[in-house]
């Protein structure tokens, strides 16, 4: 029991919040496939004759935005800017058909000439709304429900009508909506999906498909798909197998791949690879929407994946595909398979990795030591699954980078299951993976035993076991170093391994906390008040995919994700690390994304994996992955015409 020392601020800390990280171009946001009506002067004369009349202009947009050149903003200027430029969206539908197209539509903010352009005259309510005040009337009726998972269906009832918006809203307002999106509130989406079922999103291949995947891709309406997040749902979160119903995080990472990574929405595809479901509530339930069949295993499993990934890459041959919530009984195994010849990775594994060395840099740095002594620190994993060892991998490589020897960096590991501490007894019992993190001495020790015997300075929580790190554990991880750093990882908040308030009231407000789903700060009866952070691999991915798509890489590799933890890892300001927040606000989050990609990138060229950067974008990779980030704005929509000379 929590006793009253301890208690959460109604107000959530905001930070330096800003929404001002604008993309500097619209060219993402360009629907068409067609080759420009403006290559020839007759056809540039009959183009520019469906631009904007005045009184579109007048309406909401200050400056003309075709007679403003691009101006590029030196480096460290990227916040605020934006280009005047707006390339138009070209379509060939016309009418009700563009306010029934999410990608097309504006809602009530198209403005007299597009209504006249587009036939939509009298399809519309006379008022013009631009998206400033669109967006004033839906955060009004949103912050006015009284759930939580009410307004997630407000959120993607938005995303079915307009994208442009819906990203628009979660762009402006992402420390808000993150947790209405995505953890934790997905959780119960995803839990609830098949009763509150509205309309499809994304793809589903099930074992029915077999011998027709490469031609289902093609009913994907969009011709040129960058990323694709696949989970076969049968680890959703802490939460288990969802079987089909995990739709919901393949959908919540890719929303954030557009506002956090600048990713545009047409081209980006979620997908569930409908296996069968082993939640024996899911199978006798009457309303379930995936197959009712016990899970798909074996070869016949590993064939649909195969299948499925070649006809992905076979449609889009450059396309990233991320590996989702997969258990840990195939999630290394399939990583290992497509890692060398897809360009893919699997998020729980490699994202998480990345994501915790980031914060444990920062919290290392928090607490006055040197960075590159990841290696000298003890570090208790408790979860050896997709996360736990992951996670390990990545120190581990990091602690090379560092100059420690391999069994320095090995000693440095404390790594326990169910059954407790790992020990070689049981080596013969082990994943390949998780045999390297074998201590010679220990095995079964309980996570308290642990943390009495070898004084952990670093706890990571990954067991989806909500409240495992009790009293006793976190006063023992306490009595044995002076700020103890505990990162409870497990999603959604329910499954946090420990609570904030319960970490900072049991480490007298010592510890250095962060989680996998957002905390607020905590106030104690000092009147102190201490402050979160939230480790989540959200930080990462939308930025190693926005940097590899660009830059056209050949894999994702290990040291990519090296790298992009460091850039993570500097973007945390030393005020924030001085309060013991050890990432970076996540209202700076497409800042990160930019960061982060083009690291990505510049590693990928230094590697040779780079197969589309141009001499031109090289010399500037600031301002090319700030021109290619899609930002969720109004562009004017014009006629696509076939004109024949
Ligand atoms: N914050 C973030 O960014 C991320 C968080 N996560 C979260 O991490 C959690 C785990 O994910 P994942 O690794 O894929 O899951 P897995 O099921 O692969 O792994 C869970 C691990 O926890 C161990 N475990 C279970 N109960 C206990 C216990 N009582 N004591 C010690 N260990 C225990 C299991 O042991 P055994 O093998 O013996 O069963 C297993 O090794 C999830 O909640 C997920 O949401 C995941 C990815 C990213
Ligand atoms: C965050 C995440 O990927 C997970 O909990 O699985
Ligand atoms: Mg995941």
């Amino acid at each position: 029991m929590l006793s009253s020392s301890a208690r959460v601020l109604a107000t959530r800390y905001r930070g330096n919040a800003s929404n001002s990280w604008k993309r500097n171009s619209q060219k993402a946001a360009v629907v068409t496939t067609s080759s420009s009506p403006t290559s020839s002067p007759v056809a540039a004369t009959r183009f520019f004759a469906t631009l904007p009349t005045e009184e579109d202009d007048a309406m909401d947009v200050k400056v003309s935005p075709w007679e403003v050149p691009e101006q590029v903003p030196d480096e460290g200027e990227w916040e605020g800017c934006r280009r005047n430029f707006m390339s138009p969206l070209q379509i060939s539908v016309r009418g009700s058909d563009i306010l029934t197209n999410p990608l097309y539509s504006k809602g009530t903010a198209f403005k007299n000439g597009e209504r006249d352009r587009l036939r939509l005259r009298g399809l519309l309510p006379h008022r013009i709304m631009n998206i400033h005040k669109q967006i004033d009337r839906f955060l009004i009726t949103l912050r006015d429900l009284d759930s939580n998972i009410r307004k997630n269906i407000m959120l993607e009832d938005l995303h079915d009508r307009n994208e442009t918006l819906y990203h628009r809203v979660l762009v402006d307002h992402m420390e808000e909506m993150a947790p209405l999106i995505y953890t934790p509130t997905v959780g119960q989406a995803c839990q609830e999906h098949s009763s509150r079922f509205r309309r499809p999103r994304g793809m589903y291949f099930s074992e029915e498909d077999r011998g027709h995947m490469a031609a289902m891709v093609y009913n994907w309406p969009q011709p040129d798909v960058h990323v694709i997040v696949v989970t076969d749902g049968s680890r959703i979160l802490g939460l288990g197998d969802l079987g089909a119903n995990g739709m919901g995080i393949p959908v919540g990472k890719l929303s954030l791949y557009c506002a956090a990574g600048g990713i545009a929405p047409h081209r980006v595809l979620p997908v569930v690879l409908d296996v069968g479901t082993d939640n024996k509530e899911l199978l006798e339930d009457e309303f379930y929407l995936g197959a009712q069949k016990p899970r798909l295993r074996g070869p016949e499993y590993y064939h649909l994946v195969d299948e499925f990934m070649e006809a992905v890459r076979y449609r889009w041959p450059n396309v990233l595909v991320q590996f989702e919530d997969f258990d840990s009984s195939v999630a290394q195994r399939l990583l290992d398979k497509y890692r060398n010849e897809h360009l893919c990775f699997n998020d729980d594994i490699q994202g998480t990795g990345a994501t915790t060395l980031a914060g444990l840099l920062g919290a290392i740095r928090a607490k006055g030591e040197e960075v590159t002594s990841l290696g000298d620190q003890r570090i208790l994993i408790v979860g050896a699954g997709s996360a736990g060892i992951g996670i390990a991998q990545v120190l581990y490589g990091a602690m090379l980078e560092q100059g420690y020897t391999e069994q320095q960096a090995k000693d440095s590991f404390f790594i326990c299951d169910q059954h407790g501490l790992i020990g070689e007894e049981r080596v013969g019992k082990l994943t390949p993976e998780t045999k390297p993190f074998a201590r010679a001495e220990d095995d079964g020790m309980s996570i308290v035993d642990v943390a009495k015997k070898h004084k952990p300075t670093i706890v990571l929580g990954v067991t989806a076991v909500g409240g495992l790190f009790n009293e006793e554990f976190v006063r023992e991880l306490a009595a044995g170093v002076e700020r103890p750093i505990i990162f409870p990882l497990s999603n959604p908040t329910v499954k946090a391994e420990c609570t904030a308030e319960q970490a900072f009231e049991w480490t007298d407000g010592k510890c250095i906390f962060a989680s996998g789903s957002p905390f607020d700060p905590v106030e104690m009866v000092d009147g102190k008040t201490y402050y979160t952070s939230q480790c989540n691999n959200m930080y990462v991915f939308p930025g190693v995919g926005l940097g590899a798509t660009l830059c056209g890489a050949k894999k994702v590799s290990d040291r990519m994700l090296y790298i992009a933890a460091k850039a993570l890892a500097e973007c945390v300001p030393e005020e924030d690390l001085a309060r013991g927040q050890v990432f970076p606000h996540i209202s700076k989050i497409r800042m990160v994304s930019h960061k982060i990609a083009v690291a990505v990138i510049e590693e990928a060229m230094r590697d040779g994996l780079a197969t589309k950067i141009s001499a031109e974008d090289a010399k500037d990779l600031n301002e090319f992955v700030a021109r290619k980030m899609y930002y969720p704005e109004y562009v004017p929509i014009v006629e696509k015409r076939t004109i024949t000379i």
